[in-house]
């Protein structure tokens, strides 16, 4: 459970510089819009959860506020300011970079930022990897276009090497935009800094198109990707209507959470099943999923089937899961062991069966954000600049319960959000799809 001291936050030192953003914020005070900077953000929501800590009110876990503060740690006029962006790409990567780089010189005031390219690999001399002055007009226009300027990747890189480039650089700010394994990585270069006895702040932007960073509403470029995969869905329905015995069968990201799957067949309602990796499912017997798929292809003449990639991967055979540069696992592939599956079922019972496989993998991934994650990614990079210019450290900046808040990266990482099979996203997916609670 978590408590009051992980929701701490780091802070470089005192703040005792006069923040240019300060006259704007005389009026402002805790309201439904806004936090204060001395308030704090309940952590619980519900009376009952409040209710088991048994703690008084001022013990309660709660977190810090994002947003802009009265007094700030660094001086803008000396501050350097490194950006990073590692891992998978995710719709708004570009515009979080654009929005790091607008806040910091047209509001602080901060004239020297750079873009690490490559992500982690970018400081490692080897590599041989220039570096890449940001300013307002480098940045102004990039959000047009998916992926991300700086270029990324995958891979461990040393700590003490990535510091070794701060230090050359006189970096005193350096975000980090990735996942959980960025902000592992991160970590490692705050306990580099701190071993040097530096006053480097490191802040991160979460980025995961899986969704599946805990304690946090929904992730940047999460909200862009599942409508794309909704394009998929849609074209598998039409496919699978307009044939006798259509089946449509649709492979989208999620590795170990199954979010957009999730949330893409709400949004089209055109699913039969959904297939996600936190709920297991039994293929063959009476009450597996390929009798309940004959059944329903006999009543209706077609189905809708959706597939998160990391899901049923016990039905995968022979093939070890893999590891990628970054340690992450790389499973066999259940959209193409479903397929044959299918066929096999439907022929050996004698049911007439179009199986079209539709995977659009990258596609989803590689655009541009739409309007709303655009606006949500200035916020966060806004929060991100807040946080980092007050001196904070070891934190990543995001919304809960449509909150800025600041929470401590150890947090972030020290578990994965996870569709729960008896939360209500689960349970709308069952009211939409009418698959039963459990095959097997
Ligand atoms: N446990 C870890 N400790 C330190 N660095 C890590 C760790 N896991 C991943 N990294 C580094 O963070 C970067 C991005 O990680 P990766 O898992 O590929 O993507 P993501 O950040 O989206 O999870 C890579 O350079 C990777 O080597
Ligand atoms: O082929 P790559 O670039 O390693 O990425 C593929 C994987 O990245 C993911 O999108 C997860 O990445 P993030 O959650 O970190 O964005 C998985 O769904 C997918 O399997
Ligand atoms: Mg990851």
């Amino acid at each position: 459970m978590v408590d009051h001291a992980d929701l701490a936050v780091r802070t470089l030192g005192p703040c005792r510089i006069d923040s240019p953003l300060a006259p704007r914020l005389g009026a402002r005070e805790t309201t439904q819009h806004s936090v204060v900077e001395e308030d704090r953000i309940l952590f619980d929501d519900t009376i009952s959860m409040i209710g088991q800590r048994g703690v008084p009110l001022d013990q309660l876990p709660s977190l810090e506020p994002g947003g802009p503060r009265k007094k700030i740690y660094f001086d803008p006029a000396k501050t350097r300011v490194g950006i990073v962006t590692c891992g998978g790409l995710c719709p708004g990567l570009n515009d979080v970079i654009r929005g790091l780089v607008l806040e910091l010189s047209r509001h602080y005031g901060v004239r020297r930022i750079v873009g690490f390219r490559n992500g982690y690999r970018g400081f490692i001399p080897e590599f041989g990897e220039d570096v890449l002055d940001l300013t307002p007009e480098v940045v102004m226009h990039i959000d047009d276009e998916g992926g991300t300027i700086l270029g990324t990747s995958r891979g461990k890189q040393d700590p003490e090497a990535i510091v070794d480039a701060l230090e050359r650089l006189n970096i005193n700010i350096l975000f980090v935009i990735g996942g959980d394994g960025t902000i592992r990585g991160a970590m490692d270069v705050v306990s580099e800094v701190e071993e040097r006895g530096l006053k480097v702040a490191v802040v991160g932007i979460p980025k995961t198109i899986d969704n599946d960073i805990p304690y946090i509403d929904q992730s940047f470029g999460f909200q862009t990707a599942m409508s794309e995969a909704t394009k998929s869905i849609h074209a598998a329905s039409v496919e699978a209507r307009s044939a006798p015995g259509g089946v449509g069968l649709v492979k989208l990201m999620g590795r170990h959470s199954g979010f957009i799957a999730c949330y893409s067949t709400l949004a089209k309602d055109d699913a039969d099943y959904v297939l996600i990796p936190e709920v297991p499912f039994a293929l063959g017997g009476e009450h597996g999923f390929l009798e309940n798929l004959r059944h329903r292809v006999e009543e209706r003449g077609h189905a809708v089937v959706v597939v998160a990639e990391g899901a049923g991967q016990e039905h995968v055979e022979g093939e070890e899961p893999g590891r990628d540069a970054s340690g992450n696992v790389r499973f066999g592939d259940i959209g193409r062991l479903l397929r044959r599956k299918i066929v096999e079922h439907l022929d050996a019972h004698g049911v007439e069966n179009n199986v079209r496989y539709f995977d659009p993998s990258y596609a989803i991934r590689s655009v541009p954000a739409n309007p709303y994650d655009s606006a949500y990614c200035l916020r966060l990079a806004h929060a991100a600049v807040h946080a980092a210019m007050a001196g904070r450290t070891e934190v990543i900046v995001a919304r809960r319960r449509r909150r800025f808040v600041h929470i401590p990266m150890a947090l972030a990482v020290s578990r994965r959000n996870h569709v729960d099979p008896l939360g209500d996203l689960w349970m709308s997916v069952l009211e939409a799809t009418g698959q039963p609670v459990r095959f097997g």
